[in-house]
């Protein structure tokens, strides 16, 4: 049996056990399939492994506006919670948003070669091991420098089990 891609966001063809990327294919912030999404491409720094960061530049039009030449702030918190969501696979944690706040400190323009940066800022230990809590933050900015939106992100690791429970083959070690 089938299933509609509506439901499941992928397509019929992916039928089997697919990989926690291939299920990531159409994802709005990231997924190459998804036509309709941001498309944003990302570069890890994890040189200082106590600061790893995830960079994007972007530009949008139209088709994300909200006040009148500036981007949607619900696609501003997209655009945070990517980013920030970027930093947990080099740190090998498979994690969800659990809360996120944002400071629109300036609109977000259309039109504009913009970059989003992530921050990985701490994951505190419980009982002497890694915790389920990352705390991660991200950036809006002008290319002066001007911040333009900030966010702090809390994301909870997802335990494996989850994923085979849901069909979803974890990624390679
Ligand atoms: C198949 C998946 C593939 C996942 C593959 C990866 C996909 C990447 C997606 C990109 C990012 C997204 O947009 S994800 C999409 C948006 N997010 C979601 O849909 C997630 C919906 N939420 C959930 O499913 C659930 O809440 C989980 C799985 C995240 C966590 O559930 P849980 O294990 O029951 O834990 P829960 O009790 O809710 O909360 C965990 C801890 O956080 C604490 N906590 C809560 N709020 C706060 C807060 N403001 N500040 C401090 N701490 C807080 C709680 O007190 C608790 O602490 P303590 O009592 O434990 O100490």
């Amino acid at each position: 049996m089938t299933t509609p891609d509506t439901a499941r966001h992928t397509p019929n063809s992916m039928d089997g056990n697919p990989t926690i990327d291939e299920r990531a294919n159409h994802c709005f912030g990231c997924g190459p399939a998804n036509p309709q999404g941001l498309h944003l491409a990302f570069t890890t720094d994890t040189s200082n492994p106590e600061a790893i960061t995830a960079t994007c530049h972007f530009q949008l039009d139209r088709m994300h506006e909200g006040p009148p030449g500036y981007i949607h702030g619900g696609i501003v918190a997209a655009l945070l919670d990517e980013a920030m969501s970027k930093l947990n696979r080099p740190l090998n944690v498979l994690a969800m948003t659990r809360h996120m706040e944002i400071d629109y400190l300036r609109p977000v323009p259309l039109y504009q070669p913009l970059v989003l940066i992530g921050r990985h800022l701490n994951r505190p230990a419980k009982d002497g091991t890694p915790g389920r809590k990352l705390f991660h933050q991200a950036e809006i900015q002008h290319p002066d420098g001007t911040v333009l939106a900030r966010s702090k992100g809390l994301f909870i690791a997802i335990d494996e089990k989850l994923l085979f429970a849901a069909g979803i083959t974890p990624p390679e070690a």
